[in-house]
């Protein structure tokens, strides 16, 4: 996996705070390709924040706007894509991403809690007790990332750049 070499979609899964936005962006400067932030997506059809979609419509409004902007941008996307951490709750999503290359970036609670507590932007870690909501969360998912997973990297006590040289390089060792 080069730069400038086609990728079709390469995905990113994880629990908030793994750095999908962050690395997401990175990883795609890296390879010379687009990127794209389901988020983002679900931000520009809404109208408005994913905070206030919680709220004023409830979790699953929210998902279903996310399902349907999963799939769009699995079918239109060309880069790299990093998807919501809850997106893999769907079975409809995990189906599709059965068909394509994605990259699970774990993160341990901790450190998880970290990175996301100074933001009010994720509802769901925004209870009394998010160190809870956070463990909850990852016995939940981390069946679901596997799942889906291609390849699986730990991001504790890794910079983003070092990060994207691991994505690289594991990409290319399944490539084979
Ligand atoms: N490897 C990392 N080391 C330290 N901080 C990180 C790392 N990856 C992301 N962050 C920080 O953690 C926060 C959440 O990152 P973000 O990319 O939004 O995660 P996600 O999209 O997975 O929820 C941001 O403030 C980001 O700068
Ligand atoms: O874990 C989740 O269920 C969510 C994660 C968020 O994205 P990030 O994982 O990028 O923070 C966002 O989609 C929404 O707040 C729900
Ligand atoms: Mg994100």
């Amino acid at each position: 996996m080069s730069p400038g070499a086609p990728v079709g979609v390469v995905v990113v899964v994880g629990p908030p705070g793994a750095g999908k936005t962050t690395v997401g962006e990175l990883l795609a400067e890296r390879l010379g390709v687009p990127f794209r932030d389901v988020d983002a997506d679900i931000v520009e059809l809404a109208g408005k924040p994913i905070s206030d979609i919680f709220t004023e419509d409830g979790e699953p409004e929210f998902r279903r706007i996310e399902c349907e902007a999963v799939a769009r941008a699995l079918a239109t996307h060309d880069g790299v894509l990093a998807l919501g951490g809850g997106a893999v709750l769907a079975e409809s999503t995990r189906k599709l991403l059965a068909e394509h290359t994605v990259v699970f970036l774990n993160v341990g609670m901790a450190e998880g809690v970290r990175r996301t507590g100074l933001s009010t932007a994720r509802p769901l870690l925004a209870g009394v007790n998010p160190r809870a909501t956070f463990k909850a969360l990852l016995d939940a998912r981390l069946p679901l990332y596997r799942e889906v997973a291609t390849v699986e990297i730990d991001t504790d006590r890794h910079e983003p750049p070092a990060i994207v040289d691991e994505v690289v390089t594991a990409l290319n060792h399944k490539e084979g």
